[in-house]
This record gives C-alpha cells, sequence and structure tokens, in this order.
C-alpha cells in the first residue's frame, strides 16, 4: 500500500444489466446481468485475479445484478468462502415514478437537462412511485424487503442525498470497523449507491457530484490513513481509455436519441 495508506476497500458496479442494455431506468427493480454484464463481472475476475487481491469480507446489495457480480469474482478468485454481508443500504436510487421508463424517451419528452438532474443532481429526486407504476407491487411486496427497511424507510423515489442518507450509516456502522480490523473489504453494488459513498470519502461538492458517471463492472481502489481519509482515490483498475469511454456511455444514455 501507498506510505500512510492502512487500510484498502474495493468497489465495483454490477456489469451491465438487461436495463441497462435496454437503457431503461432501473432503480430497485431486479433486473438481471445482460450477456455483456455477465462479461464484465468475469473480467473484473481475471483483473483482480492478476493484481492479486486477497478479500477478507465482502458487502453487497440485496439486488441479484450486484449479487451475480460478486459471485463471478469471489468465484474467479477462488474466494468464495469469505464472509458475505447483504444489505437494502447499497441497493441502487431508488428511480421512483421513472422506473421502467426508457432514458433516452425520457429525455425527448421532458428534455435532457431535466433527466440530467434527475439522474445526477445531489439533492433533486425523481418523481416518486405510485401504485399506477408497472413495477410498483413487484418491489413494495418483495419478501426481500419483510424486515427491512421499516414502512416508514421505504423509499418511493430517493436523490443522492437521500441515498446517501441510508447508505452512509452502513459504510461507518458495518463497513469502516471491518476495514479498522485490518480487513481488505469488497463492494459490489450500484452506480449512484457508491456515488455516494465516493462524494464522502473525497469529500466531492454536491455541484461537482453532477459530473461523475460509475462504469459497469470495472473495480476501483481506495487506500485510506487512519482518518479514513483516501491516500488512493478511485484508482481503476483498468486502462484509461477503456474506463473513459465506459464512464461518457454511462452520461450518454440520459441523451434524447
Ligand atoms: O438504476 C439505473 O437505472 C442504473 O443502474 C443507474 O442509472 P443512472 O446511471 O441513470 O443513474
Amino acid at each position: 500500500m501507498e506510505s500512510g495508506a492502512k487500510y484498502r476497500v474495493v468497489m465495483v458496479r454490477h456489469g451491465e444489466s438487461e436495463w441497462n442494455e435496454k437503457n431503461l431506468f432501473c432503480g430497485w427493480y431486479d433486473a438481471d446481468l445482460s450477456e455483456k454484464g455477465n462479461k464484465e463481472a468475469q473480467q473484473a475476475a481475471e483483473t483482480l485475479k492478476k493484481f492479486g487481491y486477497k478479500f477478507d469480507v465482502a458487502f453487497t446489495s440485496v439486488l441479484k445484478r450486484a449479487n451475480i457480480t460478486l459471485d463471478y469474482i469471489l468465484d474467479g478468485l477462488g474466494q468464495k468462502n469469505i464472509p458475505i454481508q447483504k444489505t437494502w443500504r447499497l441497493n441502487e436510487r431508488h428511480y421512483g415514478g421513472l422506473t421502467g421508463l426508457n432514458k433516452s424517451e425520457t429525455a425527448a419528452k421532458y428534455g435532457e437537462a431535466q433527466v440530467q438532474i434527475w439522474r445526477r443532481s445531489f439533492d433533486t429526486p425523481p418523481p416518486p412511485m405510485d401504485e399506477t407504476n408497472k413495477y410498483y407491487k413487484e418491489i413494495v411486496c418483495d419478501p426481500r424487503y419483510a424486515e427491512e427497511p421499516s414502512k416508514e424507510e421505504f423509499p418511493m423515489f430517493e436523490s443522492l442525498k437521500l441515498t446517501i442518507a441510508r447508505t452512509l450509516p452502513f459504510w461507518e456502522g458495518k463497513i469502516v470497523p471491518e476495514l479498522k480490523a485490518g480487513k481488505t473489504v469488497l463492494i459490489a453494488a450500484h452506480g449512484n449507491s457508491l456515488r455516494g459513498i465516493v462524494k464522502h470519502l473525497d469529500c466531492i461538492s454536491d455541484t461537482d457530484i453532477m459530473g461523475l458517471n460509475l462504469p459497469t463492472g470495472i473495480p476501483f481502489e481506495y487506500q485510506l490513513d487512519d482518518n479514513m481519509k483516501p491516500i488512493v482515490s478511485m484508482k481503476f483498475l483498468g486502462d484509461e481509455e477503456t474506463v473513459k469511454k465506459a464512464m461518457e456511455a454511462v452520461a450518454n444514455q440520459g441523451k434524447a436519441k
């Protein structure tokens, strides 16, 4: 590790999902990985193996696109026996009433600027999901949420600010203690739940966070000092050009065709 660094955590956004492929707002809908997403997850395992990563504990959401990505990675590393904690607090941001809509069609209807605000602003939430949304029942009545979140906590929409409000307590309460215990941590989660953690670690402003798009399936590392401050920040394990192109592709999902 770099000098002054004490803790290492690797984060990875799930591989491309079938709804990413169709360019649909996904959020808490439990989309599967696309064929490309499976391959991205397998490539992530190969990359992490090449760099010799050995994880002690992993964290993921309760959504299968992240869980399958994690499974591919741990399987590829031969580390499937490490403890895994799954939590709704690492779920993707809840896209509310936009869930299931096509991002380009939504940009054509409401304007690219409005879609950019819904996708990337800090504290402007999407419109709420209500019972007329095709996916309302499937999400709200999902047995995986029987215990938590509580009825009061169960989101019908989330801004990044609201997402951070439920992700950060888990980071501080469950992930940081593992790091302080000397564990190397792997987090397989989602574009916006990870944007929230990154915003916190790097103290990114509410304005500057609008410019961050995380690519699918490319792991990135943080090395943190004793005060959890980054010594190494968002170091992607992939060549710069590939990462840049992948980030641009995510940004362009919000363009009207
Ligand atoms: O939930 C989704 O639609 C994606 O996984 C993340 O979408 P975004 O890049 O539009 O925020």
